[in-house]
This record gives C-alpha cells, structure tokens and sequence, in this order.
C-alpha cells in the first residue's frame, strides 16, 4: 500500500499556500501578454485531443509546486499500486482495476495469485457474441421475431455511464436498435419506457453490480409482470432478460438462467463499471466492434497514465488544477461544459464519479480532514448554459473553473452551425481570462452609471479540450483521462475514493419508512418534521 500523507503536512502545500497569495493578485492576461510561449508551455496534445490549460492563474512556479505536491503526496506509488491490484479501496477490502477491463496490452493483472485477465477477455467474448447474435436476428424473442428494443435498468453507476456513452455515440448507432434507460423507482421512469416497446421484440437488461438494488429490482419485477401480462411466458424470460452483474445468486433468484448472464467483478467500482459487463446496452446499440474502440481509447490513456512524467501527464495536470483552485482559491465547484449536443450528460456522469469518488471528510487514518476535498461538479452543454447559467460563472462572487470540451469536426455539418458553435467555445474561455474592464467599458459608449455593471473582472480559470472529433475512441480517452483525475486528486486529498459509505443512511432510512407508509394511523417515531410530512402524505393519498 502506498503511504498516507497529510496534504496540509507537506512542503509543497506551505509553498503553494504562499505562491497562492502572490497569484491571487496576478492576472492571466498579463501572464499572456508577457509571454508568447505561454499556449505551448501549458498544452499537451493526446493523440487527436488537444488539452490547452494555459488559461489557469499559474506560472511555471506554480506547476512545480504543484508537481511537487504530487510527488510529495506520493501519487507515483498510488499509480503503481492501484495498476498492481493492491487493494487500494482498504474500507472494502478491494482492489481497483477498471483498467483491467481495458487492458489489452497482453500483460497479465494477478490479483490474488491470479491473472484477471482471461475472465475479463471471456466476458468481453461473450458480449461480442451476442451483440453479433442480436445483430444478425439470429437471437430472436418469443414471437419469432427480432430484438427491435434494449431497456437497460440500473441506477448510479449501472445507468449514468451507459446512458453518457450511448447518447454521446448516437451517430454510431446501429440501425434497427432503440436504446431506453430506465433508472428511477418513481413509476412513471419504467411506465413511460414501456409504452414504446413491445415485449416480443424488447431485451432487458437488468444491470447491477449487487443485485439488491431497491430501484434496480423494483424496475426488474415490474418489468418482469409487464412481460407476462403482454404475451410473454415464465419460459420465454430466457428470451427477454439479461443480467449485468457481480451477484450470480442474486440474478438466478430473480429467475434469469445464468447462461444470460454477464459478469464483472468486485474489484470493478460502479462508477467505473461502464467498461464491464455493464456496458453491453452500450456494445448492444452501436455495435461491439465501437465498444472495443471506446476500450481501446480509454486503454491508451491508462497507458498515458501510467507511463507520462507528472509534467506532460494530462489527468495528473487536470487533478493539479482542481487541487488548486479548491484547496488555495476557495473554489467549492468545477463546471463541465461540453459543446457538443450529443455528450449533454457528460456532467452528470462525472457528478456521480466525482463526487461519490472524493465526496469523503475522514482521511486514510481514519481522521477527519481539515483540508477541502472534492468539489461540486456540475455542468450542461453549451451554448445552453451560456444563456443560464454562465452569468454567474462571468460575474458572479464565486470562482468556478470550467473544463470547456468540443469536437472540431461535427457529426451534423448543417450549415454554419459548426462554426458558430465553436466561436462561442473560443470566446467564451477568451472572455472569462480577459474580462472587461470599466476602460473599456467607457469606450464603447457606455453610460457612467451603467458602467460598473458591465464591468468583467475577467482572471477566471478555464481548461480547453478541443478534440479533433467524438469517437468512441477519443471518447474513450477522454473518459478516463477524467477517471483519473478523480483518482490522483483522493491520493493528494488522502482519502479513499472507490468506496461510497455515505449513500447508505439514506437507503436504511427509507427501508424504515417504508412499512410506516401502509395503513392510515398517525406516525410518530420520528422527528416532527418528517412525521409531519409523512402524515400528510398519508392524509392526502386517502
Ligand atoms: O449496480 P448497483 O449495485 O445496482 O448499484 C447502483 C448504484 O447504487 C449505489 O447506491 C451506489 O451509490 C452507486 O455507486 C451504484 O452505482
């Protein structure tokens, strides 16, 4: 295991700590217009990615404290170990190897005194074949014909990475094949889906890791009941329903024959399972050879990853600038801002990878942090958030930096849609470093006592990912270049990022709720307030 080290102990921490006092007074703009170097010394190019963070309040110190904070923090070991199998996830006794399911380096991953990977390659084999099997029509449903409709139910991790990848391939989808996702126990998610499918022609996939998920199994049985009251019989499950999980007991129980079952392992977190098993909605809807592809990228930036020096290592620059701006600038969020409609839930999945990752207070010692760890993500594609939200971002109190994504070259060549898309990308990562100020402000004619209103202070961080086009390779690349990012920033912060303890009071809470919500009499074993409100829920559905 790699050593634990307080952050705030560090020698890199105090220097930066002070550094930071001199770069709050220092702005970009003078930072560019002092040295033309600038784009150069703090871009990185991945093979058709384009990784520009020049646009950040740092200097060539700043990155060296920075890096010598990583150092410092021991983040090299955690690389190794985390690509040895140790079991870095300590508080369930786990190791952590999504890197696994992408590795097609030939290299043995021994867990345990043994390799990973022949399972991994048998369940990836398994998905192709059926992907093909589905493709063909050679797998067809009760009635005879063929599999028209995917419905993949899952939540968190077993939904929001199928879900982001599959609406961020639309222009590689098969045709024939109608992807739907359905999360939420609220009825309405699986009664809304089920009206657009028939059953003789739909495939469910019931994704869970654990297979105890209340919403998951919720969804699973209704599913289920809805499949036999329209034409389907107890023998045609076999047929209709697939199963991606850890859990074989759990999925045989439910009545899926295992021969439909894919399987991952425990040593894959769910919000990182998108590579395993669970992805097969993904593999299933743009064809498998596509879903290698994303494996591939995501692949090629593990071994970026592990083998770049920190100084060209882009998810390690990335975790750096976030540690930054939330650790020395009081940045409490991050915004993810993809121009491109079709990554319109990018954000939202990393709001699960993120901030189930690093959304921890207690240290690897057991201790309570007293440094910020991770911040509140959040985003929307642009140009929508521009005439939302971005008001704040320009001229509101708080400091957010952005990570602003775009593809050179669009699926959708209409016009100049393209162009003007991506002027708004150019000008608006422009207009937050250079703001505008009252000079300027006045030179355009602008009434005195409107002036201090249109004022920009300007000097507000962005990074800028410009990829030549969104593939499932670079998208691939991309997603776990972001992976990563989480990873370095819970070795720097000292804390452990693969497990999520804190979703459990809720869940219990809510299976203690459950029974008091039958029959009509009064609750009263809980605070006021929540009896208050159960008891007029209970008022109002009589
Ligand atoms: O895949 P499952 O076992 O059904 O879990 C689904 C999700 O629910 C849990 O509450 C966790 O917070 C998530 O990390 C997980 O992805």
């Amino acid at each position: 295991m790699f050593p634990s080290v307080q952050p705030t102990a560090t020698k890199a921490w105090q220097q930066l700590q002070t550094h930071a006092g001199t770069m709050a007074q220092t702005q970009m703009k003078a930072l560019f217009a002092a040295d033309p170097g600038r784009f150069k010394a703090f871009s990185l190019q991945f093979g058709n990615i384009l990784f520009d963070y020049s646009k950040n309040i740092i200097t060539a110190e700043t990155m060296q404290h920075l890096l010598a904070l990583a150092r410092e923090c021991k983040v090299d070991e955690a690389v190794k170990a985390m690509f040895a199998a140790e079991k870095i996830n300590a508080t369930e006794g786990r190791a952590v190897l999504h890197t696994a399911l992408r590795n097609e380096s030939g290299r043995p991953v021994v867990l345990d005194g043994k390799d990973v990977m022949p399972d991994v390659k048998a369940v990836l084999k398994q998905m192709e074949n059926f992907c093909g099997r589905v493709r063909s029509g050679e797998w067809k449903g009760f009635s005879g014909k063929r599999i028209r409709y995917i419905v993949n139910i899952g939540i968190g991790g077993s939904d929001l990475g199928p879900v982001m990848v599959t609406e961020a391939l639309k222009p590689y989808w098969l045709e024939g094949i109608q992807p739907y996702f359905v999360s939420n126990v609220d009825g309405t998610h699986i009664a809304e889906t089920l009206k657009k499918v028939n059953a003789d022609e739909t495939l469910f996939l019931i994704a869970s890791k654990t297979f105890t998920t209340q919403e998951t199994m919720t969804n699973a049985h209704t599913a289920r009941s809805w499949f036999l009251e329209n034409g389907g019989s107890e023998k045609d499950i076999a047929l209709h329903f697939a199963a991606l999980s850890t859990n074989e007991k759990a999925v045989t129980a439910f009545g899926i024959d295992v021969k439909n079952m894919f399987a991952f392992w425990d040593w894959v977190g769910g919000r990182y399972s998108l590579w395993s098993a669970i992805g097969l909605s993904i593999a299933l809807t743009v064809g498998y050879e596509y879903f290698a592809a994303l494996l591939q990228g995501a692949h090629h930036a593990d071994v970026h990853f592990r083998d770049t020096p920190f100084e060209r290592n882009i998810p390690v620059i990335m975790a750096l600038l976030g540690t930054w701006y939330g650790n020395f600038f009081g940045a409490e969020s991050e915004a993810i801002l993809p121009y491109d409609q079709y990554m319109h839930r990018f954000a939202a999945y990393f709001q699960q990878g993120n901030m189930e990752s690093n959304g921890k207070s207690t240290d690897r010692n057991g201790k309570p942090v007293d440094w910020q760890t991770g911040p509140v993500v959040w985003g929307e594609p642009g140009t929508n958030g521009q005439h939302a939200f971005y008001q704040l971002i320009h001229q509101g109190t708080k400091m957010i930096p952005c990570d602003f994504i775009a593809p050179a070259i669009s699926h959708n060549p209409i016009g100049d849609h393209h162009q003007k898309l991506l002027s708004n990308f150019f000008a608006q990562t422009e207009a937050l470093m250079n703001g505008k100020t009252a000079e300027e402000v006045r030179a355009e004619g602008t009434p005195e006592e409107l002036v201090p209103f249109k004022v920009f202070s300007g000097n507000r961080p962005t990074n800028s990912f410009l990829l030549q086009e969104i593939t499932p390779y670079s998208l691939g690349a991309l997603i776990a270049m972001y992976e990563h990012k989480i990873f370095v920033q819970g070795v720097i912060w000292n804390i452990y990022s693969f497990d999520q303890w804190g979703v459990e009071l809720g869940k219990q809470l809510a299976n203690k709720i459950l029974p008091e919500l039958k029959g009509n009499e009064e609750v009263t074993s809980h605070d006021s307030s929540t009896n208050g409100l159960i008891n007029a829920y209970k008022h109002w559905r009589s």
